[in-house]
Order: structure tokens, then C-alpha cells, then sequence
């Protein structure tokens, strides 16, 4: 047998790692959030998911010349500090986002199913228009909503470019798809604050899917006794630890796993296999969708798409059953630790996205 000069240290959360890499190298797993120097001091390569803090302490003397993080979000990894370290990092832009997607769609109809026939009269407000939010856009105009949206470096096509403010006062629901950052003129920390939710209206929901920091906790909760709005998270400014307080005020509440689909987890290492591959001078010929179950055809042309969806969601995604899932880890000191959203994290039954279920619908 050849011998393989290669070593792996992967997060065990990763999907299909073996089917990737294990022909190009040893791979050994950890729990992504306990990774150490120790763990990688004889590795080639580091692959993560977005719980690993990859800074150059952690890499310091060891043989890993490339990290992968099967992620869009890369706030985790200390890119500026990898890059005097002359370490490649590769990242997976875009790969779960028609999950993050699919998620916000489900959150809502799931909390107001009759928004489904609101047509244009459901103004769905998105801050941020990358990758995520472009395609939340286009899930909500098939869906006949009114959508506008804010992004200091995107205009979209078919969507009404307005700025924060005025996102801010219009919008019915407000979905969050912004990079965390804590510098610049456009840094995201604790963008939702006192004063942009009092600009709101008071019975506009709030979606989080992005990161926990963008959203003042302390702001949100004051918010939420004034005005009640439904609120949803599945990202929380202490996670992996969440509050009963904050919980108790939420309307619903998952760990961290709107991305999690199974094309977007298996697109994410696939995305980084391949700049893995190129990076150590390999051929890349594998394909994630080879390893993916064809699924029924449960959408058709014939009916529209708002009666289908509705119908079909919760055999597509039944999302209280996530939310149950987390508050059911609520231990005696009155909060979710992380043990208990690991764990959910780790033996969550990955989504198939929509197209899936037919494409010439979605
Ligand atoms: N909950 C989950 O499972 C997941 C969460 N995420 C999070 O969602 C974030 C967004 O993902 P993508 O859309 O793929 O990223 P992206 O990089 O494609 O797009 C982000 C957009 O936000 C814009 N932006 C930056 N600062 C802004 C501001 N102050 N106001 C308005 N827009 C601003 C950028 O110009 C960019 O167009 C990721 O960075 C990640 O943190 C991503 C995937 C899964
Ligand atoms: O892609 C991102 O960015 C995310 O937030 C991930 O999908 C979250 O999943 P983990 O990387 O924490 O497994």
C-alpha cells in the first residue's frame, strides 16, 4: 500500500471528509470546538467548521501550511495573522446559502403561514445582499412578497436598493445576512442596537441567522418587552451558552443551523478539498452530488408555488422541532449550555435542500 505523506486534522463535524480526503491523507478528528496546538503540531493541514479559533498561537511551530474552514462565515480565523504566517486559507463562500434561505422562508411561514398569500403586501427587508441574502431574495420574489434590502457594496437587479434606515422602517420582517465585522465604516457589531430597533416597526419580526454579535442581547431583550415582536435565532451573542431569559422571549430558537442541509455541509467540503487539492499540487475529480439520495418529486408545475409550499413544509423542514429540540436542553441553572447545543449540532439530521424535492420549482 502506498504510504500517504499527508496529514489531516479534521472537525469531525465536517461532512463527507472521508469520502474526500481520506485517499490523500491520514485524518484525524476532533471535536472542532477543542481543537489545540497539541492537536495539530504534526498536521499538513487544518480543516474546520466555524467553532475552531484559528489564530497563529494555535499553528505556532507546527507543519500546517493549509487551513480550510467549510464555512461563508470566516470571523472564526485570524486571516491577517495566517497570512504573515504565509498559512493559505481557504474558505466556502456561498455553499450553504440556499439552506440559510430555505431556513428564513420556513421561520416565517412556520410563525405566519397566512403571509403566504400576503403577496406584496409582506415587504421582507434583507440587510446584507451577498450570497445569502441575494438568494433569500429570489426564494421570497417567486413567493410574490415585496422585497427590499441593504448593502453598501451590492445592488441587486429585481430588488428595491434601499438604505439601513429606511430598510429599517419599512420592513415587516427583517432578515440579518451580514458578515461580522467590528471595524470599518460598515461594522457589523451590535448593528441592531437600541437605536435601529426603536426605528423598526414595533411589529416587525426579526430573523438572525448571521452571526450572534450583530444583535445587541441586552438591546434585544428591553426591545422585546416593549413591543413583543417575534424574534428568531439560531445564532445567540453568547453562544454556545443561551440564557432561559433570552429563550423565554424568543419565538423560536435553533443551535446554530440554518446552513445545515446536506448539500450545503457536503458543498462546503468540497470547496475546500478542492483548494486542499490545489494548494498540495492534486487532482480534484470528485463531485459531492455522486453521494447525495435522489430524493421523490415532491413539488409539480401544475399548482402554484405558495399552495405547494405550504402544504409541503413540514415534511421539507419542520422547524419547531429544532427550537423544541434546544429548549428541552434548558438544565437546572436556568440556561442551554454547550454540551446540549453541541450535541444537537453533532447528531443533527441534516435538510435536503428544496430542489432537491424537484427543481423546476425552485
Ligand atoms: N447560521 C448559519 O448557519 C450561517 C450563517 N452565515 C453567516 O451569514 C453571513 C452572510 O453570509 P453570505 O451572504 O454568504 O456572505 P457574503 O459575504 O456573500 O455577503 C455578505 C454581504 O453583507 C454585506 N454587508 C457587510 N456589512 C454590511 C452592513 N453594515 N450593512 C449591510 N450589508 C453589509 C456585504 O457587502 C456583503 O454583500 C456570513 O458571514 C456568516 O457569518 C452563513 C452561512 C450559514
Ligand atoms: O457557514 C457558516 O458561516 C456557518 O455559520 C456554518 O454553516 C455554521 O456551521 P458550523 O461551521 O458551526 O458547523
Amino acid at each position: 500500500m502506498q504510504d500517504k505523506p499527508l496529514k489531516i486534522i479534521a472537525d469531525e463535524n465536517l461532512a463527507l471528509t472521508d469520502y474526500f480526503f481520506a485517499d490523500l491523507a491520514d485524518i484525524e478528528y476532533r471535536a472542532g470546538r477543542g481543537i489545540q496546538a497539541s492537536d495539530v503540531h504534526h498536521a499538513n493541514a487544518l480543516l474546520v467548521r466555524s467553532v475552531t479559533k484559528v489564530t497563529p498561537a494555535l499553528l505556532e511551530g507546527s507543519a500546517v501550511e493549509f487551513v480550510g474552514s467549510a464555512t461563508i462565515g470566516t470571523d472564526h480565523i485570524d486571516l491577517t495573522g495566517l497570512a504573515v504566517a504565509n498559512i493559505e486559507v481557504s474558505h466556502a463562500p456561498g455553499c450553504n446559502a440556499q439552506a440559510v434561505a430555505e431556513y428564513v422562508v420556513t421561520a416565517i411561514l412556520t410563525l405566519q403561514p397566512e403571509k403566504i398569500h400576503a403577496g406584496r403586501d409582506f415587504c421582507l427587508g434583507i440587510v446584507g445582499l451577498g450570497n445569502v441574502g441575494s438568494r433569500l431574495a429570489m426564494l421570497a420574489q417567486r413567493l410574490g412578497w415585496r422585497v427590499i434590502g441593504t448593502d453598501p457594496n451590492v445592488q441587486l437587479p429585481d430588488v428595491e436598493n434601499l438604505n439601513f434606515a429606511q430598510v429599517l422602517a419599512q420592513s415587516d420582517a427583517i432578515s440579518i445576512h451580514v458578515p461580522l465585522t467590528r471595524t470599518g465604516i460598515h461594522a457589523t457589531y451590535h448593528l441592531f442596537n437600541a437605536d435601529t430597533f426603536a426605528q423598526m416597526k414595533p411589529d416587525c419580526f426579526l430573523i438572525n441567522s448571521a452571526r450572534g454579535e450583530v444583535v445587541s442581547e441586552q438591546a434585544l431583550l428591553d426591545d422585546i418587552a416593549k413591543t413583543r415582536r417575534l424574534v428568531v435565532l439560531d445564532v445567540f451573542e453568547h453562544e454556545p451558552v443561551i440564557s432561559q431569559n433570552l429563550l423565554d422571549h424568543l419565538a423560536l430558537a435553533t443551535p446554530h443551523i440554518a446552513g445545515y442541509s446536506l448539500e450545503g455541509k457536503a458543498r462546503g467540503t468540497q470547496m475546500i478539498y478542492q483548494a486542499f487539492c490545489q494548494h498540495f499540487n492534486l487532482d480534484a475529480p470528485k463531485q459531492f452530488e455522486s453521494q447525495l439520495a435522489d430524493m421523490p418529486e415532491l413539488f409539480n408545475s401544475d399548482q402554484p408555488l405558495q399552495t405547494q409550499l405550504l402544504a409541503l413544509l413540514p415534511q421539507l423542514y419542520d422547524i419547531r422541532a429544532d427550537d423544541q429540540a434546544l429548549r428541552a436542553g434548558l438544565n437546572t441553572e436556568g440556561m442551554v449550555d454547550a454540551t446540549h447545543f453541541d450535541y444537537l449540532r453533532k447528531t443533527y439530521p441534516l435538510r435536503r435542500e428544496w430542489a432537491a424535492y424537484g427543481d423546476q420549482v425552485l
